[in-house]
């Protein structure tokens, strides 16, 4: 019996890849909550209890540009990402070459780690903008 598509090298190769950048993409959220705890930066009043005074209160509801930063990188995650995953596997059920699949999986998993390092040190542009580049351009080639 031939192999089913889900048992098939590009399928699997898929899979690989797409767990590697939700994975990536769900690091956002405890980075976020990171910054927010360093940062003292917070969304809700209710978040804000430990503020001592209504002064300190306020002050944790501003926003924080290290906090929107990263909230930016995760925003543009799931901008890239959700479409990879849909389009990558609709890709993937058309049986494409091993190599040419892998070529398209890893230019778009590596352009998409460049583009989170870029976004959060921040690397000076036009790196972001490649890495962007690079990896929507993925999404149309598959
Ligand atoms: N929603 C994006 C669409 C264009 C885009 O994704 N640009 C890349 C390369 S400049 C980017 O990193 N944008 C920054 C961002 O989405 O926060 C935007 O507003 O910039």
């Amino acid at each position: 019996m031939p192999p089913s598509v889900t048992e098939s090298e590009v399928f699997l190769a898929f899979s690989t890849y797409a767990t590697i950048v939700i994975l990536k993409m769900m690091l956002m959220s405890p980075i976020t909550s990171y910054f927010r705890f360093t940062r003292k930066s917070f969304a809700n009043n209710e978040d804000t209890g430990m503020a001592k005074s209504p002064e300190q209160k306020k002050k944790m509801l501003v926003a924080n540009p290290d906090v929107e930063r990263v909230r930016r990188c995760h925003q543009n995650d799931l901008e890239n990402i959700v479409p990879f995953v849909v389009i990558g596997l609709l890709y993937a059920l058309t049986g494409p070459e091993l190599s040419s699949a892998l070529l398209h999986f890893r230019v778009f998993v590596g352009s998409r780690l460049c583009h989170t390092v870029a976004y959060l040190l921040p690397l000076p542009q036009p790196s972001r903008a490649l890495s962007w580049v690079l990896d929507s351009g993925e999404e149309d080639h598959q």
